[in-house]
């Protein structure tokens, strides 16, 4: 029967010679596997006696890596309230972001035409003024 570890127990385990990490539900020892982690031992630090779930999914580990987490097994993790859930689907799904309705794009684009159009009206009429005004000055 294999051995059932909270997270507290996998929490200990969190320096480069005892490496413990939780990949969907599941603890896995990677203290020997560290030095030969093909994505290098800095992320495996990064996430060790933590749930590296997301993680490990965001890489997009290939089946060889999959295959290879059996090697590392030690147990199953036992949830308890409070503890930190991975977030697998949020970061692999891109959000959807809503886009401008046609109305409100429009509108937009007419009013910094409008807003330009005053804008540079303003502008001649002050450029004239000044212009009159020289003029008169030099008379
Ligand atoms: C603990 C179990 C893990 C195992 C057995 C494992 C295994 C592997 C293997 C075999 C590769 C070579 C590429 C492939 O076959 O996909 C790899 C690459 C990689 N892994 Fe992991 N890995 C584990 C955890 C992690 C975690 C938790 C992270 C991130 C925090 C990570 C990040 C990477 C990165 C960045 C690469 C390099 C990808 C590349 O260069 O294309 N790995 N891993």
């Amino acid at each position: 029967m294999s051995k059932t570890y909270s997270f507290q127990d996998v929490a200990e385990h969190n320096t480069k010679k005892d490496l413990f990490v939780v990949i969907h539900e599941k603890v896995y020892d990677c203290t020997k596997f560290v030095d030969e982690h093909p994505g290098g031992e800095e992320v495996l630090l990064d996430v060790a006696g933590q749930d590296a779930t997301e993680a490990f999914e965001d890489v997009g580990h290939s089946d060889e890596a999959r295959e290879s987490l059996a090697a590392l097994i030690v147990g199953d993790l036992k949830r308890e309230a409070g503890d930190p859930v991975p977030q697998v689907t949020s970061s692999s799904v891109p959000s959807i972001k809503s886009s401008p309705s046609s109305s409100n794009g429009g509108f937009g684009l007419y009013s910094v035409v409008a807003i330009g159009g005053l804008i540079a009206y303003f502008a001649y009429q002050y450029i004239q003024a000044n212009a009159e005004q020289v003029q008169a000055a030099a008379a």
